[in-house]
């Protein structure tokens, strides 16, 4: 069995053989039907405190690229939303497709994104991220679309390092950024509660997805499908359609901050 990835002898459709709880009741990503979300009154809006300084490094991992984040301290935090407590945001990725038309993890009303945005936070209350991927209130993640329009001048200093991670397991040093740049103006957002959507899929995330996209150029994400999911030395794969599919909702309430 190849370890897990996108590809047809690898992919989602795969992942229960290693990774059962891939069946469970609390799956992500989910297909959003707007009409079918509870507006909330009682949520809160979300508060996102994020410290430039903070960030670390910027890793091709074999199933996106991510930029990490120093959590030993609460200066970049996640609080308001849905959650309670201070959650620190440890790293963000994103997902794409082959072509602007899919890409998204998340779906709305059927809807794909040609790509989606992960800030991936973790409760204060455990004592570090891997104690708080075993729990079921363990992770907040923010989800932003990107939707196809004019150049994202807050993605050029993330793309401009691809050269030098564009295989597997390759980092280079990155400083200096923040997060809150990719976030879009509105902040209302759906909630529900989750899981990892790629291997060990744990069901620790409650999921917070943003209404409104961000912008990226056709350019910029053909940028996105320059990474490779193969190493140096290997034959070349393209990193190209890292998103699972939207997973069943077995019962759960879609909640929304907006009307
Ligand atoms: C062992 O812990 C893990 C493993 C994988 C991921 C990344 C997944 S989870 C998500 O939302 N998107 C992704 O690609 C993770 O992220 C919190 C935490
Ligand atoms: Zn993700």
């Amino acid at each position: 069995m190849p370890h897990w990835g996108y590809k047809k002898d690898n992919g989602p459709s795969t992942w229960a053989h290693d990774f059962p709880i891939a069946n469970g009741p609390r799956q992500s990503p989910i297909d959003i039907v707007r009409s079918q979300a509870v507006h909330d009154p009682a949520l809160k809006p979300l508060q996102l405190k994020y410290d430039p300084s903070t960030c670390l490094e910027i890793i091709n991992n074999g199933h996106s690229f991510q930029v990490s984040f120093a959590d030993d301290t609460d200066s970049s935090t996640l609080t308001g939303g849905p959650i309670s407590g201070t959650y620190r945001l440890k790293q963000f990725h994103f997902h794409w497709g082959a072509t602007d038309h899919k890409g998204s993890e998340h779906t709305v009303d059927g809807h794909k994104h040609p790509a989606e945005l992960h800030l991936v936070h973790w409760n204060t209350k455990y004592a570090n991220f891997g104690e708080a991927v075993n729990k079921p209130d363990g992770l907040a993640v923010v989800g932003v679309f990107l939707k196809i329009g004019h150049d994202n001048p807050h993605l050029h200093k993330l793309l401009d390092t691809f050269n030098g991670i564009q295989n597997k397991n390759t980092q280079t040093t990155f400083s200096d950024f923040n997060p809150a740049t990719l976030l879009p103006e509105c902040l209302a957002y759906w909630t529900y509660e989750g899981s990892l959507t790629t291997p060990p899929l744990n069901e620790c995330v409650t999921w917070i997805v943003c209404k409104e996209p961000i912008h990226v150029s056709h350019t910029q994400m053909a940028k996105f499908r320059t990474l490779h999911f193969s190493g140096e030395g290997e034959a070349v794969c393209h990193m190209v359609d890292n998103y699972r599919p939207p997973q069943p909702l077995n019962g759960r309430t879609v909640r929304a901050s907006f009307k």
